[in-house]
Parts: structure tokens; sequence; C-alpha cells
């Protein structure tokens, strides 16, 4: 099992935090009680140098997203992944790793984008977007290129073209593109009930039915504002951990599927919890509030510009003339750091 230590430092403006790198030692046992010297020496590891037989360091810088956290990687140099998902797995662990809910690559455009993306959830899999990741993105590489605070960027994800734009006001605004409802599409075994799309059909999910309306944000989200008997949901009471796994690997979701429970404040505020595919609970979940405020139409629940609550904070969400669904919310560095592999 790879060891991780981690130089832990807030993203300091100056330089001088790139030399301050504390260096961990492996102290055997028997000198565990050695008396350290009062000033620690902090020397910049080489790369190359293993460490307790670990030959990896991987530089992230650590982002969130209401509270849905990351890990970036500077990939700008190739066209895979610098880690396994086995290796993004290790990294999320919030005990034996560093902790997050998914491993995000900055890699080279693609078809002429300014850049791609490709994400590992927590549990390896690769989804194919993320919306309060690809917020964070648009941060990490505005940092990386030292740019202007409004900015544009076109990024080419596993669910198309993607354009994220950093706001004066800090907030990131993203043009998530157009829902997809086509039932085989999202995909779902469910039957289609309006115009070959699946809204407000029932799903019988341990033992009671549920009334859900399946939307691709380029991944696939199942969304419910009530079981059969109509009554509004109360979120917060709902056993997530229990009923989270048993709507993400229903049968009738063949790449299984995020799940959205969601009580209507007014017709344009509403509260959501969500298990993801590939993470579990979340604190927030980007394309799943795009999602929710397509299935929210849709149901005749809400208007098109929502504000979507999660536990993590609210994301402004609009559907648009254009069928494009539109997000804004934050995106914030905590630090940087190595991780050793
Ligand atoms: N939290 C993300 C979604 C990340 C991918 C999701 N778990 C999936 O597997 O589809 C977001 O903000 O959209």
């Amino acid at each position: 099992m790879a060891a991780f230590a981690s130089v832990w430092r807030p993203h300091l403006q100056s330089t001088e935090s790139d030399s301050a790198l504390a260096s961990f030692h492996c102290i055997p046992s028997s000198s565990r009680l050695v008396k350290l010297p009062e000033k620690l020496t902090f020397t910049a590891f080489s790369s190359s140098r293993s460490l307790c037989g670990l030959k990896e360091i991987l530089d992230f810088s650590k982002y969130q997203g209401l509270g849905n956290d990351f890990l970036l990687v500077d990939n700008r140099d190739s066209a895979e992944p610098k880690i396994s998902p086995e290796q993004a797995v290790k990294l999320c662990d919030r005990n034996f790793g560093v902790g997050a809910d998914g491993v995000i690559f900055a890699m080279p455009g693609i078809n002429g984008s300014d850049y791609s993306m490709r994400i590992f959830n927590s549990d390896g899999s690769e989804p194919e977007m993320c919306g309060n990741g690809i917020r964070c993105m648009a941060r990490f590489v505005a940092n990386l290129e030292n740019a202007a605070e409004t900015r544009s960027y076109n990024i080419h994800t596993l669910a198309g073209l993607i354009i994220p734009k950093l706001r004066e006001d800090g907030q990131v605004e993203v043009d998530m593109g157009a829902p997809i409802l086509n039932a085989p599409d999202v995909p779902t075994k469910l039957t289609s009930s309006k115009d070959g799309a699946v809204v407000k059909v029932p799903l019988n999910v341990d033992g009671e039915n549920w009334l859900v309306t399946c939307v691709s944000m380029g991944n696939p989200h199942c969304v419910t504002f009530a079981r059969e008997d109509g009554k509004d949901l109360e979120v917060n009471c709902l056993p997530l951990e229990k009923i989270g796994p048993l709507f993400e690997h229903h049968e009738v979701f063949p790449a299984r599927t995020n799940t959205e429970f969601i009580q209507v404040i007014s017709r344009s505020h509403v509260r959501m919890r969500v298990w993801e595919r590939g993470a579990g609970a979340t604190l927030a979940c980007g394309t799943g509030a795009c999602a929710v405020v397509v299935a929210g139409v849709l149901e005749g629940r809400t208007e098109k510009k929502c504000t979507v609550d999660l536990p993590g904070g609210p994301l402004e969400i609009e559907w648009r003339e254009n069928n494009h669904v539109y997000m804004t919310g934050p995106a914030e560095l905590v630090f940087e750091g190595k991780a050793f592999l």
C-alpha cells in the first residue's frame, strides 16, 4: 500500500513557498523518540528521489466547488492521465490519502479546444463530465497561465465541448450544453413517458415506488421529487447511505446513475441532496443541479431559472432558449501539495 506524505502549504502568493518544502523522513521505530532539531530543515525533493521505496511524486492543487472537492493535476504535457484509476482511488481516500471526490486532469486541447478535461471519480470510474469540477479546472488553468480574471475557456470533455467563463465577481459561469432526454441515451431502460423522455415514471427501489425523471448532462441523472404517494420529500431526512447505492446500481441504469432527491421551496428555488455515481453522498453536484432544473420544468414544478440549494451552498441554474443549461457558482483553491505514490 503506497504511503502518502504530502506537503501542505496554503496557496501563498510569494515564491518562497517553492523552496520551503518540508522533508519527511522515515524514522526507524527504534529512533522514533529522537528529539527533532528546533528548526526543521527544509529541502526540496528531486522528483526522482525515492522515499521509503516510494518512487513517484505527484504535484497537485486541491480545489473545491461548494465542498465538492477535487485534486487538479497539470497534465498539459501528456495526452494520458499522469496516474491510474487505482492510484486515484488511493489519493482520494480521506484517511490514507489526500482526500477528494475525484482527480481532474488538465490536458492538451483536442480539435482546437484550449484544453481537455478528464476525471476519475473517487471509486476510480471515469465519468463523462463534472460540473463543479470544470469550474475548478477553469480556475486552475487560469492560475497556471496567470491569466486575466475574466476569460472563457473551450474545454473538450467526454460529454463534448464545455465553456466555463471566469467572471469579475469571482463566480464561474458554465455553458453546460444541452440536456439529453432520449431514454436510451441517458442511458436508462425505463420506458419513456413523454416524447422519448422518462418523466415522472414509477421506479421501485427498496420496496417503494419513486417517481423519477431521467436526464443526461453527458453523465446520467435520476431525479426524484416524490414517492408515488406524491408527498413532497423531506430531503434532509432521507437515508442516503442506504437508498443511494440502490438507485446507483439499479438494473434500469446500465451505466449506473447519479441520483438527486429534491424538495421544492418555490418555483424558482429547490433544495437538493445527491448520491453520486462513483463518489457517494457529496456536498454538491453541478451536473446534477442542471439535471434537476430540466426535470423540474418537464414535471411542471419549477421555472427554467432556479436557485438550487445544496448541502455545500447554492448554484444558480438556467435552462435558456438556446436549449443549453447554464450553471453559475464558485471554485476555490484550498492548497497545493505533493503526493508520494
Ligand atoms: N460532482 C460532479 C459529478 C462528477 C461525476 C459523477 N459522479 C458521475 O459519475 O457522473 C458534478 O459536479 O457534476
